[in-house]
């Protein structure tokens, strides 16, 4: 429009270009290369929102009718038309995803999606889901009471269901934590069964008698330094003197080995032992296994809170656990941040109504320092050294435990494995020199294949990707990982292209939460971001992808870093086959989730899978961006690193009102160079004169490399201020 039309203000409407280039057949008409510009619309002025949202997505109309036509399909309304091509979220989708479930899935896959749907996607009205499928999910109990009571007359009746409600509720208690009442669903009936009792049951419920022979078969095996740790462990837990320990062991050497057979001989004993790991992928190794965030209910702004404790009600279920517990094992503690373990020390001490340290329970720590530190998002290196374990006043308490024979190599009694597990030590260890001008190290010549291009890399890692890609042994066995999302987007382009079959897009459907905030964030905005820890926008997927999950939906089967390779592709669901772990070759059904991302103020929405590469694909559903006043300055921080198009920042943060030459009323500062906030290293670089800040600075994307550190160095932490995006 803009490109043949100005707008008269005078008159309220638009006429036709006077001066501009003429164009070819149209001797009236001019155009210029001014580019239009849409106004935002508040959601509440429905249809036109709508309309613009067709605007933003439909390629290509010709009219408003077209607008409203999906699949040759004329549509009413906007709104309708949205819905068709799947730009809404509405209650109906989670009504299609059971339906597109129910043609193929298991009775079992089925409660375990309407399980995933209930506790991870709020839909508003359960009940009716439930009762509209219940059957569907009931199935299966119905065909083994009709077999084990010979009697096939038998039909669906209240009593099956409520079997059904109590297997969804079992998943529920430990997807989210909550009972079904609390999900805005019916109560199942249970009888002698209490749903409180059930997490200690859950820890109970183990086969003794396997779990014996386990212990008899695997002890002997051990080698000299895991049957010193084992004993050591075995009679401080006679002792109940309880005591910190750490496992210290490179990989290879047993650790997982060691700490199930510690599991299984505990539990052998009709004793309680728990274990939690720092990752979801890690809990997966270990039998009964939950990640450490999820067991203990830690909170997740760790890095912010002074003193944490868990959220653990003293006369929960889970108090019960850690109270009884003989001991508490954490895989892959290292990457833990140490206040997660300060506020597990705080919670069993008051838990345990003991004064000692964990409040006198047996804790083993396992892992591995020359492994990754606790991840802190936009932080220094620093930042990481402050928080991991060592820097803990606990850690004072440790008694250390060590294994170094890596069985790995011995076992498979390879030359070239035992070379290169010496060299991870050298690099591990820090004993490799460090190049003084770069900062950077060398690899040994003969540490690995080197190749020079990703296409070399990818033909090396996934030769004959088309004749192999099926054959899910094969592709369960390599993977590229890549430290950028971009590499990590290029590789998976080029390797899904490789596979033969027809792509299918999974958009999200981003919106902010706070509906006041709809006009400052439009919907192709939200769009474009690129938020860390959630899919892309456009998550584009063809059957025999290889996908990771991004959260942990259903643990320890879905979890976070979980490899799947996707089967089928629906609409609403995704059929997955799993690739690694205790479940491997298991099938799952993922819908679409919304997520809300803590990273960023921004919470969003989609769905948790990875494809080959690393990253992982995610199909995302919805972005519900939620965008609070108090953290702005992260905001700032976001819009720095992902606007590419600086009149945009500029309009955005013009729009919130944070827009100015100067911070807080004081004017820039211009004199200093390197500034230097002693918390957080450099954190921008400052012009010496006006002029200089002006030209060099003029149009650069990233002045600023920690908004937030930037503005407490200038005027102070929690300080109101704006961030002027030169432009
Ligand atoms: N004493 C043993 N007897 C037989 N096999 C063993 C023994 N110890 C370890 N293994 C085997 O060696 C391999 C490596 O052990 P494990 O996975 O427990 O090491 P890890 O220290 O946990 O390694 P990572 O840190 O890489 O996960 C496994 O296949 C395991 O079954």
């Amino acid at each position: 429009m803009p490109r043949y039309y100005t707008w008269n203000a005078s008159s309220k409407n638009f006429q036709r270009r006077k001066q501009g280039d003429a164009v070819p057949g149209y001797p009236d008409v001019r155009s210029t290369d001014a580019l239009g510009r849409m106004y935002t619309v508040h959601p509440k002025n429905n249809e036109c929102f709508y309309l613009r949202l067709l605007l933003v997505n439909v390629r290509g109309p010709t009219s408003f009718e077209s607008l409203r036509t999906v699949n040759g399909v004329i549509f009413p309304t906007y709104r309708a038309a949205c819905e068709e091509l799947k730009l809404l979220e509405n209650d109906s989708h989670w009504d299609t995803t059971i339906a597109e479930a129910i043609i193929s899935a298991s009775p079992s896959q089925i409660r375990t999606l309407f399980a995933i749907i209930i506790s991870t996607c709020f839909p508003s009205n359960p009940c009716n889901l439930w009762h509209k499928y219940k059957d569907n999910m009931s199935e299966d109990i119905l065909h083994q009471i009709r077999v084990s009571s010979r009697n096939h007359d038998i039909e669906m009746n209240e009593e099956i269901h409520n079997r059904a409600l109590l297997l969804i509720e079992d998943m529920c208690y430990l997807m989210c934590g909550n009972l079904l009442i609390r999900l805005g669903m019916p109560a199942p009936y249970r009888e002698m069964n209490d749903a409180f009792n059930r997490e200690l049951e859950r820890e109970r419920e183990y086969d003794h008698q396997e779990l014996d022979l386990v212990v008899q078969t695997n002890v002997p095996l051990l080698n000299y330094q895991q049957k010193e740790v084992y004993d050591t462990l075995m009679k401080a837990i006679d002792d109940e003197n309880g005591g910190l320990y750490f496992l210290d062991a490179p990989g290879g050497t047993g650790k997982t080995f060691l700490m199930s057979l510690v599991l299984a001989t505990v539990r052998a004993r009709f004793n309680i032992a728990v274990a939690v790991a720092s990752s979801g992928i890690a809990a997966t190794l270990l039998e009964g296994c939950r990640t450490a965030h999820s067991a203990f209910k830690l909170p997740l702004n760790l890095q912010t809170i002074e003193e944490p404790t868990c959220n653990i009600a003293k006369h929960s279920a889970m108090a019960k656990v850690l109270a009884v517990s003989k001991i508490i094992i954490w895989d892959e503690c290292t990457m833990a941040h140490k206040r997660a373990l300060e506020a597990l020390n705080r919670t069993l001490k008051d838990l345990r109504n003991d004064s000692r340290c964990f409040g006198g329970a047996m804790i083993l720590l396992s892992g591995d320092f020359r492994q990754i530190l606790p991840v802190i998002p936009r932080s220094t290196a620093a930042d990481e050294i402050n928080a991991y374990l060592k820097s803990s006043n606990l850690w004072r308490h440790v008694k250390k435990l060590q294994l170094t024979t890596n069985m790995r190599v011995t076992l498979l009694n390879d030359t070239s494995a035992e070379d290169f597990s010496e060299q991870l030590l050298t690099i591990g260890n820090g004993q490799v020199p460090v190049d003084e001008s770069s900062g950077l190290i060398s690899f040994p010549n003969n540490f690995c294949n080197f190749v020079s291009s990703k296409d070399e890399l990818i033909n090396n890692v996934f030769p004959e990707i088309i004749s192999n890609y099926k054959n899910y042994e094969w592709m369960s066995e390599r993977a590229i990982l890549a430290a950028k999302n971009k590499d990590v987007d290029d590789l998976n382009y080029i390797i899904q292209n490789k596979i033969i079959g027809t792509m299918h897009s999974f958009k999200s459907i981003d919106c902010v939460t706070n509906e006041d905030e709809a006009t400052n964030y439009p919907i192709e905005f939200l769009n474009s971001l690129d938020v860390p820890g959630l899919p892309p926008h456009n998550l584009r997927l063809k059957v025999g992808s290889v996908v990771i999950m991004l959260r942990n939906i259903n643990q320890p089967k879905l979890c976070n870093g979980t490899r799947l390779v996707v089967r089928k592709l629906m609409n609403n669901v995704i059929y997955a086959t799993i690739m690694i772990g205790k479940f491997k070759g298991e099938e799952v059904l993922i819908p679409r989730i919304p997520m809300i991302s803590t990273d960023m103020p921004f919470a969003s929405d989609r769905d948790p899978i990875d494809r080959p590469g690393g990253r992982g694909e995610d199909d995302r559903f919805v972005i519900s961006l939620e965008v609070e006043k108090r953290r702005f300055i992260a905001l700032l921080t976001a819009c720095l690193e992902v606007l590419s198009h600086q009149r945009l920042g500029r309009e955005i943060l013009s729009d919130k009102g944070f827009m100015g030459t100067n911070y807080g009323g004081r004017p820039f500062p211009k004199r200093k160079r390197n500034v230097v906030n002693p918390n957080k290293g450099l954190i921008g670089e400052w012009a010496s004169s006006y002029s200089e800040y002006k030209t060099s600075y003029c149009g650069r994307k990233l002045v600023i490399t920690d908004a937030k550190a930037y503005c407490e160095a200038i005027i102070g932490a929690g300080s109101k201020v704006g961030v002027y995006y030169w432009g």
